[in-house]
């Protein structure tokens, strides 16, 4: 039965962000993920998840300067220096949090600029990663967006991201597998989940084409916990969705798979 995550960048946004650790415990939620943690001090974080006995599973490196367009920067030609400071502060946080997995963000492309490029740029800076978390055992994760949600984004599709990942070629690097931006984007989830099988080792779930709770919209996500348990997917499922209304009034869909 998958682990399911509560995504507190997402979710309980009724409280402030550090008032979303006990929210979350209290809805019965083990396991947390959220974007990214670098507004806190690692240990507030830490003390945060061990007072409400929650594993952190996943957060992302630097998005960089969102208000001029960026959205990762490990992608993005002649960055490197800024790209590599993201990733050993991610390290960083991620010992202090003994979070698993990291999701290192891309970039935009912006129109006119080399594909190829940023690509190439891509693949260096996740080998340099891979490189640096192996001794922690510490996982990679690179993650498709679809271009309804973030236009021009270096990966689209599924294969986009696997491609980049045989290309990286290092065990602890894997696609992470966010079935609204699939469904947006691939389709037909069930050969999808069967082709990136060993390849994924994080899951995220919401509805499409809102977003919301994974009991609406046009995924029956009954019969994908059950192709996951199929195929022996035993890490996170992250819930990356936003409420309908009231975060703990949505959760009725969680009550039968309560850790
Ligand atoms: O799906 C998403 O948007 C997030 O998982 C993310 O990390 C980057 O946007
Ligand atoms: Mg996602």
């Amino acid at each position: 039965m998958p682990k399911f995550a509560a995504n507190l960048t997402m979710m309980f946004n009724e409280v402030p962000f550090l008032d979303r650790f006990e929210a979350a415990a209290k809805a019965g939620f083990k396991y947390v993920e959220y974007l990214w943690p670098y507004d806190y001090p690692a240990e507030e974080l830490k003390a945060k998840l061990d007072q409400y006995g929650l594993k952190q599973v996943l957060f992302n490196t630097s998005a960089g300067d969102v208000a001029n367009g960026e959205w990762g920067l490990a992608a993005i030609p002649n960055r490197e220096a800024d790209a590599r400071r993201d990733i050993d502060q991610a390290l960083e946080y991620a010992l202090a949090l003994q979070c698993p997995t990291v999701h290192i963000m891309a970039a935009v492309v912006p129109e006119r600029e080399n594909r190829s490029a940023y690509e190439n740029t891509f693949v260096e800076n996740v080998r340099y990663a891979a490189e640096k978390f192996k001794p922690h055992g510490i996982n990679i994760c690179l993650e498709a967006l679809s271009p309804e949600v973030k236009p021009n984004y270096l990966l689209k599709s599924q294969f986009d991201t696997l491609a980049i990942v045989e290309k990286v070629d290092r065990d602890n690097v894997f696609v992470q597998l966010d079935y609204f931006h699939a469904q947006n984007v691939d389709g037909n989830l069930a050969r999808l989940t069967d082709k990136l099988k060993g390849k994924f080792s994080h899951v995220q779930i919401a509805s499409v084409p809102d977003r919301h709770e994974p009991d609406e919209g046009e995924i029956n996500y009954q019969y994908i916990f059950d192709k996951l348990d199929e195929i022996g997917y035993d890490d996170y499922v992250g819930c990356e969705y936003k409420p309908r209304g009231d975060t703990v009034a949505g959760l009725g869909w969680f009550e039968k798979y309560k850790n």
